[in-house]
C-alpha cells in the first residue's frame, strides 16, 4: 500500500506525475523553466487545486533563480512579471493565485536579490509541508464525520496527487485504510477528461481502499440502488458564505444528496478559502477546448463542427452543504461566520480584505 505523491522537490529539481499520462503510464517529469510549469499546469499534467499552488510555487521560485540582476526592485519586477504569467494559467482554483501571492509578499523581505531568491524557494517548501500536513488533519477530521457509514460518493480527484499527499476528499479514505478502516467508495468517471476512472480509481487502489467506478449519469440510481450513505467531493474556491466551485457535475451530486436526505460534505484546506468574494456568483469558471468533449483518448465522437459548451467547474451553493471539512476543524452552516471562527488567523485569500 503506497500514497501516490505527484509533486516533488529535491536537490533544486521539480518533478511532477504526468497525471494526463496515468493510469497506465507512470511517468514522472522534470519542469525546470516557467514555461515548463505553466504547461504542466494548463495541459493538467499537474493538477488538482493544492497541487497547482504548490507546483506554482516552485515554478516562481525556479524562474527567479534564471534571473541575472542584482538590482532588487528589477528583481521584484521580475518576480511579479512571472507570478503574474503562471497565475493566468487556470482561472478557478484559488490556491494559484494564493501561493503566488504568499510568493510575491514573501520576496518583498529581501534586502539582496540572493536572498530574495532564497526566500521565494523556502516559502515554496513551506507551502508543499503546510498542504501535507493540511491534507492530513482533513483525513483525521473527515473520518470521524463519516463515523459508523461505510458506502460514500465522490467525483473528479481531490486525492493524495491531486495535493502534497493524502487529498482532500480522498483524505478520509487513504487514512482509513493505514488504520484499517474499510469503505466502500463509489467514483464517478467525471467528463469530460475522466479524473475519476483516471485518477480516484487509480489511487484508492494504490491505497486498498474497495472503490467501484460509475459513470456520471449512474449517480442518482446509485445512490438509491447501493444505499450510498454519504457523498465528499474536493473544492476549487470557497466563498465568504460558503458556496463551493469544484469539477462540473458536482453541483448534480449536491442536488441529488439534498433529494436522497444524505450528507454532502466539501473538504479543503485554508488554502482554498477566498473571502474576498461574497458568494459563488464571484468565482471564475473556466472553460476549456472543444476536444475534451468531442474526442475521447484523440477519437473523434462527436460530428465535425460541433458546438461545445465545456465549463470545468461548476458553483455548490452553501445551502446544499453540510459541513466543509479543513484542517482546523469541520465547519457547518452559518458559513459567513463560522468559516472565520474556525480557521481564525486563515491563511487563504482575501483574509484581511
Ligand atoms: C483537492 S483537488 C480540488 C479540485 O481540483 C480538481 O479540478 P482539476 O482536476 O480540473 O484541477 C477538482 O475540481 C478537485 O475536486
Amino acid at each position: 500500500m503506497a500514497i501516490p505523491l505527484s509533486i516533488s522537490w529535491q536537490e533544486g529539481k521539480l518533478t511532477i506525475l504526468d497525471q494526463q499520462k496515468l493510469p497506465h503510464v507512470i511517468e514522472y517529469v522534470a519542469l525546470e523553466t516557467l514555461e515548463d510549469v505553466y504547461d504542466a499546469i494548463l495541459s493538467l499534467k499537474v493538477r488538482g487545486a493544492p497541487a497547482i499552488g504548490i507546483a506554482a510555487a516552485y515554478g516562481l521560485a525556479l524562474a527567479a533563480v534564471r534571473h541575472d540582476t542584482d538590482e532588487l526592485q528589477t528583481f521584484f519586477h521580475l518576480v511579479e512579471k512571472d507570478a503574474a504569467h503562471l497565475g493566468s494559467s487556470r482561472p478557478t482554483a484559488v490556491n494559484l493565485v494564493w501561493a503566488l501571492e504568499r510568493l510575491t509578499a514573501k520576496v518583498k523581505e529581501a534586502a539582496t536579490v540572493e536572498q530574495g531568491k532564497k526566500l521565494l524557494l523556502e516559502e515554496a517548501v513551506r507551502i508543499h509541508e503546510e498542504d501535507e500536513a493540511a491534507c492530513r488533519k482533513i483525513g483525521e477530521y473527515g473520518l470521524s464525520l463519516l463515523e459508523g457509514k461505510t458506502r460514500v460518493m465522490t467525483i473528479c480527484n481531490a486525492g493524495s496527487i491531486a495535493t502534497a499527499k493524502y487529498g482532500t476528499a480522498l483524505a478520509p479514505f487513504h487514512l482509513g485504510s493505514e488504520l484499517g478502516r474499510q469503505f466502500e467508495v463509489y467514483a464517478c468517471e467525471t467528463r469530460p477528461v475522466f479524473q475519476g476512472s483516471r485518477l480516484t480509481v487509480w489511487e484508492l487502489q494504490q491505497s486498498d481502499v474497495d472503490v467501484t467506478l460509475i459513470t456520471d449519469s449512474m449517480a442518482a440510481h446509485t445512490i438509491g440502488a447501493k444505499e450510498i450513505e454519504a457523498i465528499i467531493v474536493g473544492a476549487d474556491r470557497i466563498a465568504a458564505n460558503g458556496d463551493t466551485a469544484n469539477k462540473i457535475g458536482t453541483l448534480n451530486l449536491a442536488l441529488l444528496a439534498d433529494a436522497y436526505g444524505i450528507p454532502f460534505y466539501v473538504a479543503a484546506p485554508a488554502s482554498t478559502f477566498d473571502l474576498s468574494i461574497s458568494s459563488g456568483r464571484e468565482i471564475p469558471i473556466e472553460e476549456r477546448k472543444a476536444e475534451e468533449i468531442t474526442h475521447i483518448a484523440g477519437i473523434q465522437i462527436a460530428p465535425e463542427g460541433t458546438k461545445v459548451f465545456n465549463p470545468a467547474f461548476d458553483v455548490t451553493p452553501a445551502r446544499l452543504i453540510k459541513a466543509i471539512i479543513t484542517e482546523q476543524g469541520a465547519i457547518t452552516p452559518g458559513y459567513e461566520k463560522n468559516i472565520p471562527a474556525v480557521l481564525g488567523a486563515y491563511t487563504g485569500k482575501g483574509a484581511n480584505s
